[in-house]
């Protein structure tokens, strides 16, 4: 039965489950995702510090001139106390002496006999960062369900956490059948073709955070298929490639039967892409795509990326859209639903120039697609319509429709 998207990626929200977790420290926590909320265990800034180097004063002494009794700088443990017609030199980061109300910046001082003449606009806690003003001690920082980016690792070292729980990554085996196909290191001759849907997958799945087996290229024969399904099944998630139609040759889906696959669907109302097959052998995922290169990749972008998403632990784990304008009309056969590949450059989507789902060259070019409805004949120019990144990850943690 040919199902449609939605109940497609509902099949694999259903049944993809998540992660179990593990402990790492924060340096090798890049692309993994939390497992755990975090509190805040301290206030930042920790004391109230100086946001400018210059001069702690009291206000009463604006448009003074005030003797400079002592310097601090960030790191020094300052007991001493401001008094009235004197200032003390600060340095930015350092914690306020107290009895401070404000810091002058240098530049805003002139020298006089005594010291620095003050200006006469003093403002009651002005440049001075208060401690709790960026972090307060018992907020939540980060959620479990959060990746962990460069800016998340920020936080987690202004706590001085070193270790948190994270999911641990999905683990994908790929390969692809053909007969015709050479691996990008062997030679080909003139009936053969380079396998590009393997590596295409492997840095795909690489990117978006999974832990990747390469298994390899296999020949039409249930055979061969078998082993690399064997070779395979240790991996969390499986993606292959090819076979999954009705040619004479298009044996994958028996391969894996062997195995005691459960086929959730084996075909979608989606162009390119409807012999995309999805299903699972115990707990392992399986995602059968379809051999054509511009197909296996923009059907990957939403099958293959919506399994992983599941799995990681994410809260953020439906895909999510950008709007853009059509750069220009464009037109296309009602009927099913439609994945167009092209440009969008912030503003703007421009179409491929040629596409077709057994080209790659759309691939180097193209950074979203569009999912088309099938009722759909014309996108007429400046219109709006709902850009998938094939480049960022923009993602919700609510269902969202995808449909232009
Ligand atoms: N009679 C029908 N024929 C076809 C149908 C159909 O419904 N009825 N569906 C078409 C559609 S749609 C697709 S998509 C393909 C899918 O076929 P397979 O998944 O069985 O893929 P293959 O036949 O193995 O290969 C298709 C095409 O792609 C090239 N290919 C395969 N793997 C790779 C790879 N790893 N790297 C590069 N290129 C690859 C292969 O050489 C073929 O040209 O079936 C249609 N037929
Ligand atoms: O729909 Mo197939 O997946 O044309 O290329």
């Amino acid at each position: 039965m040919t199902l449609s998207i939605e109940k497609a990626l509902e099949l694999i929200y259903t049944n993809t489950k998540q992660k179990s977790i593990k402990i790492l420290p924060i340096e090798e926590a890049l692309g993994y995702i939390l497992a755990q909320d975090i509190i805040a265990t301290h206030n930042l800034p920790p004391f109230d510090n100086s946001a400018m180097d210059g001069y702690a004063v009291k206000i009463e002494d604006s448009d003074k001139c005030v003797n400079v009794t002592c310097s601090v700088f960030a790191g020094d443990d300052f007991k001493g106390e401001l008094k009235h017609g004197e200032a003390i030199k600060i340095m930015t980061g350092a914690r306020i002496p107290l009895g401070t109300q404000c810091i002058v910046p240098i530049e805003d001082v002139q020298e006089c006999e005594d010291g620095v003449k003050l200006p006469d606009n003093l403002i009651i806690s002005k440049h001075i960062r208060l401690s709790g003003e960026d972090i307060k001690k018992g907020t939540v920082l980060l959620s479990r369900g959060d990746r962990i980016d460069a800016h998340q690792i920020t936080l987690l070292a202004s706590q001085g956490i070193s270790h948190i729980k994270v999911y641990k990554k999905p683990r994908v085996a790929l390969f692809a059948s053909g007969n015709e196909l050479k691996m990008h290191f062997e030679n080909v001759t003139d009936y053969q073709l380079y396998n590009t849907n393997t590596p295409t997958l492997l840095s795909r799945t690489q990117e978006l955070g999974c832990e990747v087996e390469f298994i390899g290229t296999a020949i039409d024969t249930l055979e061969d298929l078998h082993l690399h399904v064997k070779s395979a099944l240790d991996c969390d998630i499986i993606i292959t490639s090819g076979g999954v139609s009705v040619g004479d040759a298009d044996f994958t889906k028996e391969a894996f039967g062997a195995f005691g696959y459960e086929i959730l669907f084996d075909k979608v109302a989606i162009k390119p892409g409807k012999p995309t097959t999805f299903g699972k052998i115990g707990d392992k995922i399986i995602l059968n795509l379809p051999g054509n290169p511009m197909a296996a990749a923009l059907n990957f972008e939403l099958f293959g990326r919506s399994i992983i998403y599941a799995m990681s632990g994410a809260k953020a784990k439906f895909i999510n859209t950008i709007d853009a304008k059509m750069k220009d009309d464009y037109k296309l056969r009602a009927g099913r639903r439609s994945l167009v590949p092209g440009y969008f450059d912030g503003e703007y989507f421009t179409v491929c120039e040629q596409f077709a789902p057994g080209m790659v060259s759309p691939l180097g070019s193209a950074n979203a697609f569009i999912m088309i409805d099938e009722s759909c004949e014309k996108i007429p120019k400046d219109s709006r319509v709902k850009t998938i990144s094939t480049k960022f990850s923009f993602t919700t943690d609510t269902l969202k429709s995808l449909i232009s």
